[in-house]
């Protein structure tokens, strides 16, 4: 799976074979947001005849972000892949991308079966019970009612809520609500679960619970994807961590070399070590098994890729 090459390799997923056991292909994906901004030296960035048809038409100058700049690898089955990064590295955009809910400028995300995002902004009604959150979730990811009575015991087990499930969501802290959105998807099932940062904010309990739950999907011979700060959650949980900075992909290795090294400039980034977190940045990326991926044969020709192309 790694790359033989540490700096670059070209990975080529093709024939059925190679493919049976990718869950996930990344392809060169690109993001880029249009951010009103108010910075000057930002903006002198945007192209004159850009400025000039903004002022033109009164529209408030804008910044270009690139929130993922050429990120490529994949993701096989049975492997639950950390996602690390400091904020605004790129982390939640690349679940997105990944979940369908962003279309990349550039590149291509294909994905076995439907991934299923369970962000700690998942939409639920704070109005409602967390015992109609539950019914209402479940529905919306496809379930039969029927199923979902039979799913009901075991979500509210594992969200560890107690009789909270039926008290209002509103009324829960912003643990408690992680926690039911987390027994909720997985509920489905998936194959490809997308977790942001929701088991961070559970309790020891909980979390191992969850880590049960994550370990039991993967073992099903689906893939999870748990983006986190805490790069000691991702050693503890993960099989594979990437490392991302700046919308670009430094590490791809074992959680264990990843999280470490993360950890490691981390520290000396927040002590104020800039050159040596620096030095550290350029090696990690030296040694970083950068993947490009390039997809030469669809598994299922009749099934069309979860996204075509950007452009
Ligand atoms: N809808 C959006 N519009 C404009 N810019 C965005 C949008 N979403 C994300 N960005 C920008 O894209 C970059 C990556 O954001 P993203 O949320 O993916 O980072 P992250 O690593 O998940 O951060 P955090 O750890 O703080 O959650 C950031 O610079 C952010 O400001």
């Amino acid at each position: 799976m790694a790359p033989s090459s540490p700096t670059q390799a070209v990975m080529t997923v093709t024939g059925v074979a190679a493919m049976r056991s990718v869950q996930v292909a990344v392809d060169d994906v690109h993001v880029r947001y249009r951010t009103p901004s108010t910075d000057a030296a930002a903006r002198a960035e945007v192209p004159r005849a850009m400025r000039a048809v903004n002022r033109l038409i009164g529209r408030q100058p804008t910044v270009l972000n690139r929130a993922l700049a050429g990120v490529s690898f994949v993701a096989r089955s049975g492997e639950a892949v950390g996602v690390v990064g400091l904020n605004g590295s790129g982390k939640s955009t690349l679940l997105r991308v990944i979940a369908g809910l962003e279309r990349p400028a550039r590149g291509m995300v294909l994905a076995r079966t439907t991934p299923v995002l369970l962000g700690v902004n998942a939409a639920m009604l704070p109005e409602l019970t967390g015992q109609q959150n539950v019914r209402l979730g479940c529905l919306a990811m496809g379930m039969t009612p029927e199923e979902v009575s039979a799913a009901y015991k075991d979500i509210v087990e594992l969200s560890g809520l107690g009789p909270a499930i039926h008290h209002p969501m509103k009324t829960y802290s912003s643990g408690m609500g992680a926690r039911l959105k987390f027994a909720i998807a997985a509920a489905a099932n998936p194959q490809i679960l997308l977790i942001d940062e929701a088991l961070a904010t559970g309790d020891a309990a909980f979390r191992e619970r969850s880590e049960d739950r994550m370990n039991q999907l993967r073992g099903n011979a689906g893939c999870t994807f748990l983006v986190s700060h805490a790069a000691k959650t991702v050693e503890e949980t993960c099989t594979r961590a990437i490392w991302l900075h700046k919308g670009r992909l430094v590490m791809d290795g074992s959680a264990y070399d990843v999280a470490q090294k993360y950890r490691w400039w981390a520290w000396n980034l927040a002590k104020g070590e800039t050159e040596k977190a620096a030095g550290l940045l350029d090696d990690a990326f030296g040694e970083g098994h950068d993947t490009a991926v390039r997809v030469t044969e669809l598994y299922d020709p009749s099934a069309p890729p979860r996204h075509v192309r950007g452009g």
